[in-house]
């Protein structure tokens, strides 16, 4: 049977903004209160996902949620109409409403973390929602990204969904930005590497000192059993300390990997040669294993972060051949698209390199790997998935109309307080879930 990888993508939502919420992620404050384009960001999402669809990949999108999040506003004892709501939070808590407008349930390798059937005891591919409680605005997400999910992979038959992880920083889970599989082939078991920041049971082990470690082994653990994985086919790797507290806030943004390339900075993990040697070990031998180090020397983790070099998108197209998917700021640094160029002549199966724009994205620290969710799956489960949520040309044409109808071109921070802006979400929200099939998932929808 054909085995292959799905990305879906998530698809910008009508409020996308800078609100410099995300401390340890040097681009979101970086860039807190410049004004942003939601239009401009949704379309550059579209585009990329079409490339990658053109490439002979199979595309889906990922819907986004429900923002401003007026139900938080009032479990915080705000009260009134939602119009109240909105003006209330504004006035009195503007930090609070900033963090319930934010779109960032578009970075969807944060949705979750997914094991596909080859992988699980069951034979089913499971998903369990992300918790993100290590930053308020992102941990208002699990509960409708699991809605979303169950509504696009609804089939019991191939579909495993779990609740996501207790909310509370001991098991802090940051989904798939932490997670990568490695296999010979798709569809044969893998290997399921799991990265964490720390440990949450024990003080006396490594941890950062300047910014936060969001995830845990403990939780790395748990999805691991709720997954039904074996040991001997999973690895826990820890993040190097000293990088997290440089901004390397997931390790999507200091290495990728897929199916049997490993590509990762000198300085990414803790007890490094060790934990290769065991990944290496339980990859096995039915297809070689690359193990791709940048050097310090070739490409300092400073320049890493300012152009995602590894939140690019390692991708096996239909030929067999590799290709990367980067943002255009790896070709604006002079290393780092020297690195990519030499990269590609030597005998890895990385041939290609795509360079895309998704500047409005990466101000907030969200690179083209964060952008999406994988699934690899076969050509059965496949068939079993929502088809409505799969990108065609005649998708990607209605998703840039009801963009073009819905979104406005420019959001700043007062416009966080104008309670149309729910109002205009909620509309396009309402009409998506007709465009993409997935019947009631958001709050407002739910009554
Ligand atoms: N995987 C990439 C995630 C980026 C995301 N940024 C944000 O939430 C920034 C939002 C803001 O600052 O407006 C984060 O840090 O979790």
């Amino acid at each position: 049977m054909k085995y292959f990888e799905a990305n879906f993508d998530g698809l910008v939502g009508p409020t996308h903004n800078y609100a410099g919420l995300s401390v340890g992620n040097v681009a979101s404050l970086n860039n807190a209160r410049n004004t942003s384009s939601p239009r401009q960001a949704a379309k550059q999402g579209l585009q990329k996902m079409k490339a990658l669809r053109d490439l002979g990949m199979v595309q889906g999108v990922l819907a986004p949620q429900e923002r401003p999040d007026v139900y938080t506003l009032r479990r915080l004892g705000f009260t009134g109409s939602d119009h109240d709501i909105i003006s209330k939070a504004a006035k009195q808590a503007p930090a609070v409403l900033r963090a319930v407008c934010s779109a960032s349930s578009m970075w969807t390798a944060n949705a979750a973390t997914i094991s596909p059937s080859a992988d699980t005891a069951d034979g089913k591919i499971h998903f369990t929602p992300a918790n993100l409680t290590n930053k308020f605005h992102r941990s208002l997400e699990p509960d409708t990204t699991g809605r979303i999910l169950q509504a696009m992979f609804a089939d019991p038959n191939h579909f495993a969904h779990h609740r996501h992880l207790p909310d509370n920083d001991h098991f802090g889970d940051e989904g798939a930005a932490n997670h990568t599989r490695l296999c010979s082939e798709y569809g044969a078991r893998g290997v399921e590497l799991f990265v964490f920041g720390r440990y949450a049971f024990d003080a006396s082990k490594p941890a950062p000192k300047r910014f936060p470690a969001r995830h845990t082994l403990e939780a790395c653990e748990a999805v691991a059993r709720l997954h039904g994985l074996s040991e001997e086919h999973v690895v826990y790797m820890q993040q190097n300390p000293d990088v997290i507290d440089q901004g390397v806030f997931h390790n999507d943004v200091i290495a990728v990997g897929n199916q049997n390339v490993l590509f990762y900075h000198e300085e990414a993990f803790v007890e490094k040669s060790q934990k290769l040697a065991e990944l290496q070990r339980k990859f096995g031998s039915a297809s070689e294993l690359h193990l791709i180090e940048v050097k310090t020397s070739e490409v300092a983790v400073d320049d890493a972060i300012k152009t995602y070099l590894f939140n690019t998108q390692v991708i096996t197209l239909p030929n067999g051949e590799m290709a990367i998917i980067a943002p255009t700021e790896c070709r604006e640094n002079d290393r780092v698209a020297g690195y990519l160029e030499q990269l590609t002549g030597r005998g890895t199966p990385i041939r290609h390199v795509h360079y895309y724009d998704v500047k409005q994205s990466m101000r907030n620290g969200g690179g083209p790997a964060c952008l999406r969710l994988r699934v690899a799956m076969s050509e059965q489960e496949r068939q079993a998935v929502n088809p409505n949520v799969l990108l065609t040309d005649e998708l990607f044409t209605t998703l840039n109309q009801w963009v073009d109808k819905h979104y406005r071109d420019e959001i700043s921070e007062a416009d966080l307080a104008d309670p149309q802006l729910l109002q205009e979400s909620r509309a396009a929200l309402d009409e998506l879930t007709q465009i993409l099939h997935l019947g009631s998932v958001y709050p407002f929808q739910r009554g």
